[in-house]
């Protein structure tokens, strides 16, 4: 059962620490160079813009009373010569940091989708597919900025800061009290919204993996929901999920308007505080009018970072959620995966044994018992029995996609729990009912099986599977595009190109899971052909419901009651007269 539903919100299994952030500074240090070239020429840039108050403190206290039109120009000049050479140091920042921020968003979602490849079956099983979307696409991209510019600029501005706190002593002592004075009104606002604030960013992030969540599901299931006419029930869940992230939005903006309001409500009261006291407190002797001008300007400046800084800070809080579900992905343990010292499994013969083997999807519900039995290489096996009674189940364990609870699988004497996962998979076939098409060319797809196979290869096994006769017949053959899962194509072309695939895989054991379910009798009596060559030699396991397609079976498993019901030759469990015997004849007297 999917643990995380499209509307329930997902709980983070480890909340954030300061472990998470060290984590992401592996990333940002990868571009340690371009960080600091951009961090040099921003402080160069801002250094260059902080002088501009003195230029203007100068000019109005002297330049302009000593009527010295001259000094005026080049003053005019400085100011004008700063500003350019401010902006072209920003621009070329700001080009090297985009790169940068890509940078990091390639390698977290390239860290990302190589984990994923990896996780066990289990991991999807438990997960809508939308939720693992939005963490490799959504949320890498909001991080990459806060990560790139955000790390720098938060740099920038605590230094601009401490310039600025510099620049205005050096002007005047006592009206840069004025302006420090309102620091311990502004901490105390930030400290009291801080929690809330955190909370506020997760429940986004949570309420956007639900509409995506439910969006995939939405696009996956589109033919059944047009079936039923279902849509305007879907558009109500629609309608109450985007309702849940827009309220969440809002109350993360209520606090992120907070802030900067009052930001400016601070920076209002010091700068009249600055013209009251420097115009009626002090006297004139004292302060000049250029101070007073330079002061309110450095009163603007001095609270610009601040807020620049509590908008960081937002985004920080907004990217840390974020953060806290790609390090969660990244953790997931690959449980399904090679053991410290798993060997090579060698090119095997195909003898499959199940010694007491008992296995649960979830702990404590065992869908199959203390099974025991042995296949010896070349046999072909049919796994039938009643729905769901755990035939899919029984192959999968096979090609180790699931952990065994207790017990052992053994192929060819070797356990496969410690055999290396890619040498045990490269020896199987797996051809599922449902056959995953992917977007490219039919070509493309049969070469899944085996990536240096020729085209010669590519068409002989087409030809072997009785695929080329339709490959041929579409306008550009087996250069034809298809889409993702296939959609241009037949139900039955989908597995006859699937089957071509498992075919250039040359694998010695081949598992076919209801394979043929979809092809038309006549075409399935042309692939038997085709399909005797390939299982010639062959350990082969196929589960079918059609009885007819599996009586020729070396041996034949009835699968229930969580173990092997009743095993032997057609004929033999015909003699039984058992539940094999009432399913086949069940079966045949539908035919007749
Ligand atoms: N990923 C999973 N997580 C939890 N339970 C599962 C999972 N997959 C299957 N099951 C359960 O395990 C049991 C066996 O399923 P399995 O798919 O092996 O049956 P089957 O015999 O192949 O059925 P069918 O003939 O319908 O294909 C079923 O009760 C099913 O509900």
């Amino acid at each position: 059962m999917a643990r995380n539903k499209f509307d329930i919100d997902e709980n983070l299994e480890s909340p954030f620490n300061i472990r998470h952030f060290k984590r992401a500074l592996v990333y940002i240090k990868r571009q340690k160079k371009p960080m600091i070239i951009a961090f040099v020429l921003s402080a160069l840039s801002a250094g260059i813009a902080l002088s501009a108050p003195l230029i203007i403190q100068h000019v109005v206290d002297y330049t302009i009373p000593a009527k010295d039109k001259s000094g005026l120009v080049l003053w005019s000049v400085v100011m004008l010569a700063t500003i350019i050479v401010s902006v072209i140091l920003a621009t070329i920042r700001s080009r090297m940091m985009t790169r940068v921020g890509q940078d990091i968003i390639f390698d977290i979602r390239t860290d990302l989708f190589k984990h994923l490849q990896e996780l066990p079956f289990q991991y999807y099983d438990d997960r809508p597919q939308g939720k693992i979307l939005i963490r490799v696409v959504n949320y890498v991209n909001s991080v990459s900025d806060v990560l790139s510019n955000g790390i720098i600029n938060l740099i920038l501005e605590i230094l601009n800061l401490l310039f600025i706190g510099i620049f205005m002593f050096a002007v005047d002592a006592r009206l840069s009290l004025i302006i420090l004075g309102g620091l311990p009104i502004f901490i105390a606002i930030m400290l009291l919204i801080k929690t809330k604030q955190r909370r506020a960013w997760q429940a986004v992030s949570n309420k956007s993996s639900n509409l995506n969540a439910y969006m995939q599901e939405s696009i996956s299931g589109i033919r059944v929901t047009q079936i039923f006419n279902r849509e305007q029930r879907n558009e109500g869940i629609f309608t109450r999920l985007s309702v849940n992230y827009r309220q969440a939005w809002m109350r993360t903006m209520y606090f992120n308007f907070l802030v900067p309001f009052s930001v400016d409500n601070l920076t209002t009261l010091v700068t009249t505080s600055i013209y009251f006291v420097g115009l009626l407190a002090l006297s004139p002797q004292e302060v000049t009018f250029g101070v007073i001008l330079a002061m309110s300007s450095y009163a603007a400046r001095f609270w610009q970072p601040i807020l620049n800084i509590s908008n960081l800070y937002n985004s920080f809080i907004n990217a840390v959620s974020y953060l806290e579900r790609i390090f969660e992905t990244l953790d997931e343990p690959v449980t399904v995966s090679d053991v410290p010292k798993a060997k090579e499994l060698p090119p095997i013969k195909g003898r499959v044994t199940f010694e007491d083997m008992t296995f649960a999807y979830d702990p404590g519900h065992n869908i199959l018992e203390n099974l025991s039995f042995d296949i010896k290489a070349g046999e072909s096996i049919a796994l039938v029995g009643p729905t769901g009674a755990g035939k899919t189940t029984v192959v999968n364990l096979i090609s180790r996609f699931y952990n065994v609870s207790s017990g052992k699988i053994l192929i060819d004497g070797y356990d496969i729990a410690e055999m290396k996962l890619k040498s045990l998979r490269s020896q199987m076939g797996i051809m599922l009912q449902d056959s995953f098409i992917f977007s490219g060319t039919i070509m493309d797809n049969i070469r899944y099986g085996k990536l240096d196979a020729t085209e010669e290869e590519i068409i002989a096994a087409a030809k072997t599977v009785c695929a080329d006769d339709f490959i041929r017949e579409f306008e550009n053959g087996y250069m034809t595009e298809v889409n993702e899962r296939g959609s241009k194509l037949s139900q039955g072309q989908r597995q006859l190109i699937s089957f071509a695939r498992t075919l250039l895989a040359n694998p010695r054991i081949l598992i076919l899971d209801e394979a043929t379910s979809s092809i038309d009798a006549q075409t399935e009596r042309l692939l038997q052909k085709g399909l005797n060559e390939l299982l010639k030699g062959r350990t082969s396991f196929i589960i079918a419901h059609r009885l007819s397609t599996v009586k020729n079976c070396d041996r034949i498993m009835y699968v229930a009651d969580k173990g092997i019901a009743e095993s032997g030759s057609h004929d033999e469990l015909m003699a039984q007269r058992g539940r094999y015997y009432k399913l086949y004849s069940a079966q045949k007297m539908e035919a007749i």
